[in-house]
């Protein structure tokens, strides 16, 4: 039985949070506070926090990671619309906690404690930007929530979306660097949606299911830095040159078919929650001790002379535990492979000058 002058105090404390503007943080936003609920615990889990959450990829991520079950607490945070999301979210009847962080000032709050955080903020392309262009707004916002990640989480695995990726992963390390919590296994750019239209591009030619297809995707993300190895399908099949050249042209333009699609109404969303919730999942398999997870990703790497480079890896308890080396590449493949270091070269150093200057 508990005494009534704590529960009167617990009363005054909620009006009195809830009174103040200062506040905003959310718990589950609902008429039921969890003051008032019987159980105060969630189900056993990892706390993954989405920066960027009331965005076009944060929506359909946020839900589908609410869906997932290896998530215990959720944090969604952006400097917009986060209450909104937050309740709307919450009332799925999953296992994991849902809590809103609304603006710079609960960043801290929202990063505490949190073993995975995945980054959607920032502007997407309009039709004839490349994602380059975006480097300007983005690589600020990056820098911004990197530093929050340093101080409140640094241990935390990191996911970064946010375009130019080639150039903000070079940032988030820059940054952590600078705060001395920089470790290469824990930061991976993700080019998931890369290897996801690769599988389905490629299976429509083959006539298969793209589920039983993977094409591993190599280099960065965006245009001629997106390198698929077709030579190294599974399973094992052959292209004709024209469809080579056809395929490897749709993949590095995918991003840009749908922006082109949406007309000035943002890029890839729905595929990019699927294909960041697939990463993240991996992730958090790989947290839990699952053996042989192995995906692409986007990472510091001495697989090529660059400093960062995208290729299978195999993640871990501690993250990135081995990088794979690239495997044998066919003429055309070698081709492309020096056009792709070419301009990753300039992004990467793009990225760390941001930083450094
Ligand atoms: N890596 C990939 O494969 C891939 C795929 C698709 C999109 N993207 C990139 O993801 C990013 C987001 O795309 P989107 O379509 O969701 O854009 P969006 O504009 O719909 O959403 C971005 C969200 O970020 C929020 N935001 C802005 N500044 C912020 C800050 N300082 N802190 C926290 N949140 C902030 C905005 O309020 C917004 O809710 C873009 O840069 C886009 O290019 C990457
Ligand atoms: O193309 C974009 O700008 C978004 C994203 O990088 C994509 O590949 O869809």
């Amino acid at each position: 039985m508990q005494h009534p002058t704590s529960e009167v105090n617990q009363r005054i404390s909620r009006i009195a949070a809830h009174l103040n503007p200062s506040n905003l943080q959310m718990e589950e936003n609902s008429g039921l506070s969890r003051v008032n609920c019987r159980a105060k615990g969630g189900s056993p889990g990892f706390k993954v926090a989405i920066l960027g959450a009331a965005g076009g990829i944060g929506q359909p991520l946020a839900m589908l990671m609410k869906m997932n079950p290896l998530v215990s607490v959720l944090h969604l945070y952006d400097v917009v619309n986060t209450p909104g999301v937050t309740a709307d979210i919450s009332h799925m009847d999953t296992g994991a906690v849902v809590r809103g962080f609304l603006g710079q000032q609960q960043l801290g709050d929202a990063l505490t404690g949190m073993d995975l955080v995945i980054i959607p903020a920032g502007v997407p392309r309009k039709p004839g930007m490349t994602r380059d262009d975006l480097f300007n707004i983005n690589a600020g916002i990056v820098r911004t929530l990197c530093e929050g990640i340093a101080k409140c989480c640094p241990k935390a695995i990191v996911n970064l979306i946010s375009n130019p990726v080639n150039s903000t992963v070079p940032i988030a390390a820059e940054v952590f660097k600078k705060a001395g919590s920089y470790d290469p296994r824990r930061l991976l750019g993700v080019t998931m949606l890369d290897v996801v239209r690769a599988n389905t591009f490629a299976a429509e030619v083959l006539g298969l299911d793209p589920r039983a297809v993977d094409v591993p995707v190599v280099g960065g993300h965006a245009g001629v830095t997106i390198l698929p190895l077709l030579s190294q399908a599974k399973p094992s099949c052959s292209f004709t040159p024209k469809e080579v050249d056809d395929l490897t042209d749709r993949i590095q333009n995918g991003g840009t078919e749908v922006v082109e699609a949406k007309a000035g109404a943002g890029s890839a969303t729905l595929s990019m929650a699927y294909a960041a919730v697939k990463f993240a999942d991996a992730c958090l398999r790989a947290l839990r001790g699952d053996a042989g997870v192995v995906e692409c990703a986007y990472v510091a790497s001495e697989v090529t002379e660059l400093p960062f480079f995208a290729s299978k890896v195999r993640i871990g308890r501690t993250g990135i535990e081995e990088i794979y080396a690239l495997g044998p590449l066919n003429e055309y493949e070698r081709v492309g492979l020096e056009k792709a270091k070419k301009e990753l070269a300039a992004s990467i150093q793009k990225g760390v000058a941001f930083v450094r200057k």
